[in-house]
């Protein structure tokens, strides 16, 4: 490594399918005394923003980008994000990207190989994928995404070991490395890995990511885009479209995932609520694949905040709500085929009238 590379900050890109546990990851990254100050980006899938709310504060700077297409918006909010980020050298000593659950990493990890203004302060350290032990095998059957980001991990944290039985484990980790033997691997609950196994590795090998996407250097700036992306009218599960004139990478939109988004100013029944997620999820819960949500309880003082990944939930009061802060609940569901009616309607009964 060049002097110039130990110079340039180094970034971290944390990927890994939806509830797979990447906030999880980043909170443990941000509450460890390690001394040092990050900055943090994140991307998340479904309207309003949630996943700002559950990554613990501590004196991070917590940019969010946009919604949306990972290679066509928020590849431009990225390299606009690290442009101020880059004004400001000095003020921290790290960045960590968090993509959402659908995003490829393929593009993101080309920002830093492609944006040359981006390449002059900043280096890709490693991109790290969290990897759910007990829904991966499925995901990899039906999200090209789920693949591509074991595809390009340089560690992969096979988290929530706690879920699955020890022959399960050794088969999730067998396709996973029938994918990529090449990724160091932490066996995790909870994530708990050492932050040293994760931070700072120097891990990123474009020279192994070229043998797997020929064409990963070849984007060049964002004007010879070609953007045909035929969204909506191709109705199989998912499809790719190439940039440029068909040189660029591949990049999977699952098409059928959807986000519903739920609101809510007055305040919610918890004797109504709780019942009505927990039979929601267990009926739907193939086709939920993510709920999170923040709610004001009635004659409750604090937040709570729940989370499901498929049938399972978890949810737990958070803190107190800020006197100049609005009382709104929020919750959102990811998956495909939502019922999407039945779970409007589902929610308003709860809400208190
Ligand atoms: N049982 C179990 N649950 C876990 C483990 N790690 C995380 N979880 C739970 O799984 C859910 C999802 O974790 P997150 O860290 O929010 O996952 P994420 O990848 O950030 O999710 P998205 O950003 O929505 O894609 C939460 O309810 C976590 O508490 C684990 O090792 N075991």
């Amino acid at each position: 490594m060049t002097s110039s590379a130990v110079s340039k900050i180094p970034v971290t890109v944390l990927t890994g399918y939806l509830g797979a546990g990447k906030t999880t990851l980043l909170n443990r990254i941000l509450s460890e005394n390690h001394g040092k100050k990050y900055a943090v980006i994140v991307n998340e899938f479904g309207e309003i923003g949630i996943d700002n709310d559950l990554i613990i504060g501590a004196d991070e700077e917590v940019f969010e980008m946009n919604n949306g297409c990972v290679c066509c918006t928020v590849r431009g909010d990225l390299v606009r994000i690290l442009g101020g980020l880059m004004k400001r050298k000095g003020r921290f000593d790290a960045i960590i990207v968090e993509t959402t659950g659908l995003a490829d990493p393929a593009p993101v990890a080309q920002t830093f190989f492609v944006d040359e203004d981006v390449m002059a302060f900043s280096r890709l350290d490693a991109v790290v994928t969290v990897a759910d032990a007990k829904w991966l095998s499925d995901r990899l059957k039906d999200a090209p995404e789920a693949k591509n980001q074991i595809a390009f991990a340089d560690v992969i944290v096979l988290n929530k070991t706690d879920l699955v039985t020890k022959p399960e484990l050794a088969e999730v980790e067998a396709r996973i490395r029938a994918i990529n033997p090449y990724a160091r691997l932490h066996h995790t609950e909870r994530c708990q890995v050492a932050l040293a196994d994760v931070l700072d590795r120097g891990a990123f090998d474009l020279d192994r990511i070229l043998e797997i996407e020929p064409a990963f250097l070849e984007t060049g700036d964002d004007h010879d885009h070609h953007h045909d992306h035929d969204h909506g009218h191709d109705h199989g599960h998912h499809h790719h479209h190439d940039h440029g004139d068909g040189h660029g990478l591949k990049h999977y939109h699952d098409e059928d995932m959807q986000s519903l988004s739920l609101k809510s100013d007055k305040p919610i029944d918890p004797a109504k609520f709780m019942p009505w997620l927990q039979q929601l999820v267990q009926t739907e819960g193939q086709k939920i694949l993510r709920s999170k949500g923040i709610l004001s309880f009635a004659g409750d003082t604090d937040r709570y905040v729940f989370q499901g990944v498929h049938m399972m939930l978890e949810g737990d009061h958070q803190r107190a709500w800020k006197d100049d802060e609005p009382r709104q609940s929020r919750v959102v569901f990811i998956g495909r085929e939502l019922p999407e009616q039945a779970i409007r309607d589902g929610f308003e009964k709860c809400i208190v009238q």
